[in-house]
């Protein structure tokens, strides 16, 4: 083989370029080189600025949301400068495009929020301020700690733990999966499931691609999760079916065993007054399931995420 044959891409993944993005892109051609054979630079790191990262100082649902996230990469892989994207499933909009789609959902890893600054929900101080920017975050807090106070705080991991130390907030919450990617697993307290539940799809890598690009299908389904892609197909059949954006306090945690699917969601008011919580069981794949749990907690909660934002009921 020639040198010149040895180098040259065999696939171009266009990836944000935060530390836990290109963390989550280098894991993605390690697994891909270790599924063909290839050597690392057959697979080219393609790094794009996301207007996510470039506006900081308002919170994301203020500024076009999670789009903001994908719309650099989707430009670059709609226009084929790129073979494939790779993004954290939980900020990606639950909505594509029809010409794209998920190739590959990576073995899923941890996917509890972390506590930073207190070492449980019950131990944070009275009144304390609580950093987050996640409708989610704040609202789940709320519900359990009415006498706190939310303040925004935005930016990547190493960011946040930084104006958490300059005394911004007094305690934050981050992603297990963000910590562990970035080697960061000792900081903050794990989160248990069954009190404080997870955004969909949180801990996921997907990896989209062109519908019709058969040849990067093709490539990307040896990398692919069963279990890990048939969960965030259901949280993500979830958010659809509720409606749901990124202003949405919506929880969701489906578990995938033996082809079904066990989901339990909860919807809470911005303010965390209000929780509604539900569960449903079926096979993965079926939409039924999410779209009876969504119908079920629409009926039972008097605020209305989508009357709320202006979306058809
Ligand atoms: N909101 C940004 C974001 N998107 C994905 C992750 C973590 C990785 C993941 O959930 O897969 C994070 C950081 C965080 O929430 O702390």
């Amino acid at each position: 083989m020639t040198e010149n044959s040895a180098s040259a891409p065999l696939l171009r993944l266009g990836t944000r370029e935060s530390p836990l993005a290109m963390a989550q892109a280098i894991e993605t051609r390690e697994r891909l080189c270790a599924a063909h054979g290839w050597e690392l630079s057959q697979v080219e790191l393609v790094t794009v600025k996301a207007s996510g990262d470039k506006i900081l100082d308002r919170p994301l649902a203020d500024i076009g949301g999670k789009a903001l996230w994908t719309k650099e990469l989707d430009q670059w892989l709609g226009e084929g400068h790129v073979d494939a994207c790779v993004h954290s499933m939980k900020d990606v909009e639950t909505l594509r495009p029809e010409v794209f789609m998920i190739g590959a959902i990576l073995p899923r890893a941890d996917r509890r929020d972390v506590l930073v600054g207190a070492e449980s929900i019950a131990d944070i101080a009275q009144g304390a301020r609580v950093g987050t920017s996640a409708p989610r975050r704040a609202a789940q807090l709320l519900n359990h700690r009415p006498d706190c106070e939310v303040v925004g705080i935005r930016g990547n991991v190493a960011t946040r733990l930084a104006k958490l130390e300059a005394g911004e907030a007094d305690v934050t919450f981050l992603a297990a999966a963000g910590l562990e990617r970035l080697g960061q697993s000792d900081v903050g307290v794990a989160l248990d499931e069954d009190t404080w539940i997870p955004a969909a799809a949180q801990g996921a890598i997907g990896i989209e691609c062109r519908a019709e690009d058969t040849r990067v299908r093709e490539l990307l389904s040896a990398i692919d999760d069963t279990p890990s892609h048939a969960e965030v197909l259901a949280d993500r059949a979830l958010l659809e079916a509720l409606g749901g954006n990124c202003h949405s306090s919506v929880a969701v945690d489906s578990r995938f065993d033996d082809a079904r699917i066990h989901m339990r969601a909860v919807v809470f008011s911005p303010d965390g007054q209000e929780r509604v919580e539900g569960k449903v069981e079926f096979a993965a794949g079926v939409a039924a399931g999410p779209q009876s749990l969504a119908c079920d907690l629409l009926g039972r909660s008097s605020y209305n995420i989508r009357k709320h934002f202006g979306q058809p009921a």
